[in-house]
């Protein structure tokens, strides 16, 4: 049997169909959301998903603000653009394209940036709210997980969950928000420098690869029937995504998000609702002003 998918796609035009009334519903109320990016340099693939993002905002009818810099930015260039768009009324929330070019402090730029505003979930007060269980806006990628699991019926609750990978946008965040009292996993985190990993993913349920090593998840170290998610990016010689999943894993596990079409879309999902949510939170924040004054 071969498994079933974890589809991204249809999984995040339901999250888009849902937004899009919840949209209309800010602008009922005389708010318009809108999204902001800051894109360094001209990688072609950071282009490329800087326009896919806007695309989608058109889809729900998020605003959009562009902001591009030369790959000679120096740090002061671009966190004056951060400064504009904190102070940008338009702008209700809004990302900062990584990685910035060599040489640029990227911890200092995303501190800078106004928590209220943060669309990624990568300000250190929204991973901070994270560890401490309190509402903010989530890391995508990983949120983009849980919710992709969810809407396929997989079994979170009392699951071992072995995520590959530590790196700060995936990996370290996804046992935080696995093992709250919400999704109730059991999550073991392997890295580089694990020493017995196929003795690690043999044992689980649920496999989050996210370590951007080629094919590193081998059919033989899947339990059958477990839940395979490929989140990995690496390229082949002919620019090629290839993920962290050997094909023949398809054959062992029940279930199995590609790449692409697995939890890329739902990374972009979950940037709306971080950025559809912080107006909502705004609007009850003003709304509650208004009735205190
Ligand atoms: N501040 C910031 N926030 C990010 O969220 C962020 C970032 N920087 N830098 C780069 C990574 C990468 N990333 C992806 C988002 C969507 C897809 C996606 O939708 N992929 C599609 C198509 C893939 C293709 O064909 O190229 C898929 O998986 O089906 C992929 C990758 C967000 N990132």
């Amino acid at each position: 049997m071969t498994a079933q998918i974890l589809d991204g796609k249809a999984t995040a035009a339901a999250i888009k169909s849902d937004l899009t009334v919840r949209v209309a519903a800010l602008k009922d109320r005389g708010i318009t959301p809108g999204l902001g990016t800051l894109l360094v340099g001209d990688d072609p693939g950071s282009r490329w998903y800087v326009n896919g993002k806007h695309r989608d905002c058109a889809e729900v009818g998020i605003g959009s603000i562009q902001r591009e810099l030369p790959d000679t930015a120096t740090q002061e260039e671009i966190e004056d653009v951060v400064r504009e768009l904190n102070a940008n009324p338009e702008c209700t929330g809004y990302i900062v394209q990584l990685p910035l070019p060599k040489g640029i402090d990227t911890n200092r730029v995303l501190e800078l940036m106004d928590p209220a505003k943060d669309a990624d979930g990568l300000h250190p007060m929204s991973l901070g709210r994270l560890v401490l269980n309190e509402t903010g806006p989530l890391p995508c990628t990983p949120q983009g997980v849980v919710q992709l699991l969810r809407a396929h019926g997989v079994e979170i609750a009392g699951a071992h969950v072995v995520v590959v990978g530590r790196g700060v946008t995936i990996g370290r965040s996804i046992p935080l928000l696995l093992t709250r009292k919400s999704e109730n996993a059991t999550v073991t985190q392997c890295h580089t420098g694990t020493r017995d990993l196929s003795a690690h993913l043999r044992q689980a349920d649920i496999i989050v690869a996210a370590a951007g090593v080629q094919h590193l998840i081998k059919p033989e170290d899947v339990k059958p029937g477990a839940a395979v998610l490929d989140v990995g990016v690496s390229r082949d010689e002919n620019g090629k995504i290839v993920g962290d999943v050997h094909p023949g894993v398809r054959e062992v596990a029940a279930w199995v998000a590609p790449n692409p079409g697995g939890v890329g879309p739902m990374t972009r999902a979950q940037l709306l609702v971080n950025v559809v949510e912080a107006a909502e939170r705004a609007a009850a924040e003003a709304a509650d002003a208004a009735t205190a004054g």
